[in-house]
């Protein structure tokens, strides 16, 4: 997949182009079905696919008071939009000017640098000026303009229509696995290792502490069963691991923290950038009456963590 930052990049090219065009914060499954299925029409007919995104989230920019959380970093979406197989991901900045365009000027941004046959969206997409532009017109104006507009129907899983919205408010709830139902993969948060208290080693547990990431989906204060990965350029070395997202009430009741212990494994991690994939949710943070009690904890933490994990094939 190639990564360009404006359609304009497309125009040299002169190719026939299907293409699909959200937020997909996520990249959740019903995204994923949107991007996979204008892959496959473009594979069927020999043409190329491009998936249109934006940065940052339109969302930051047309409700400005209203907090982003977000559910993948752009890196992340990245990957995740290579690994369905789009041939282009093309990053349109969405600032102030961007969001004035009128629906016609919209389309005409979208159309004019490329040759393109064919939009994939969502039945609820909407574009333009105050969202002012829907289905319907897009609709129209393909036929005026010589594009088809495929839309997908809201995507359920169990009975639930799959939302960036909806998974942002399990995860902060704590439900991980109810989430990563609607993500098909888990939910991760990345970050540098940070200076603790040192109290974890003394505990018998050093938990590498992270950075937690502003604006960024971070699950309700709880002990996981996740995994984590180091990334070190482009190697990555994964271990099974239990994390605990709070403020330890048995000592400090502190700042909130993301700390993760992992298994089989000792080493530093200073420094290092840490991915922790959320599996399954254990249990809430408790204040417990000294280090005896915790450390007991920690330890039925450990084999209850490699429980979830064998049962979700990792470990
Ligand atoms: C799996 C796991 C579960 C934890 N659960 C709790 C808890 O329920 N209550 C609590 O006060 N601290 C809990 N902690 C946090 C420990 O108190 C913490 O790791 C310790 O204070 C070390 O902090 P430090 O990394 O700043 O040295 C947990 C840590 C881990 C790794
Ligand atoms: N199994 C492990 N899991 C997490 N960190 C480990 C592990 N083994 C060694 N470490 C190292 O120990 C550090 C954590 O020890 P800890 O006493 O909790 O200190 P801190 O309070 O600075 O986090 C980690 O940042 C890492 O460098």
């Amino acid at each position: 997949m190639e990564l360009l930052h404006d359609l304009y990049q497309l125009k040299q090219r002169d190719e026939k182009l299907i293409i699909t065009i959200g937020a997909f914060d996520g990249v959740h499954v019903a995204h994923r079905a949107l991007i996979a299925g204008a892959v496959m029409r473009a594979r069927e007919q020999g043409v190329k696919s491009a998936v249109i995104s934006f940065n940052p989230h339109p969302d930051t920019v047309v409700r400005p008071n209203y907090p982003m959380i977000y559910l993948t970093t752009l890196e992340d979406k990245a990957e995740l939009i290579a690994e369905i197989g789009a041939d282009y991901l093309i990053i349109q900045p969405f600032t102030t000017d961007f969001m004035q365009l009128t629906p016609e000027q919209f389309v005409e941004w979208l159309i004019t640098p490329a040759n393109v046959t064919e939009i994939h969206v969502g039945e609820d997409f909407v574009f333009g000026h105050k969202a002012s532009g829907n289905i319907i017109k897009l609709r129209e104006m393909g036929k005026q303009r010589g594009f088809h507009v495929h839309s997908l129907a809201p995507l359920e899983v169990g009975n639930e229509i799959v939302s960036s919205t909806s998974i942002r408010k399990l995860l902060i709830a704590g439900y991980v696995d109810h989430a990563s139902r609607l993500l098909d993969r888990f939910h991760s948060v990345q970050g540098i290792v940070l200076h603790g208290a040192q109290r974890g080693r003394v505990i018998g547990f050093p938990t590498a502490n992270i950075e937690i990431p502003s604006n960024f989906a971070i699950p309700g204060n709880g002990v996981y069963a996740t995994i984590t990965t180091i990334l070190e350029g482009n190697r990555r070395h994964e271990y099974s691991s239990v994390t605990n997202i709070g403020v330890r009430p048995t000592f400090d009741n502190g700042s909130r923290s993301i700390e993760t212990h992992l298994l089989d494994f000792s080493d530093d991690l200073y420094d290092k950038h840490l991915k922790v994939q959320f599996v399954a949710k254990l249990r809430d943070e408790r204040k417990f009456s000294g280090i005896e009690e915790i450390r007991a904890q920690l330890q039925l933490d450990v084999m209850k963590g490699r429980e979830v994990l064998a049962a979700h094939g990792h470990g």
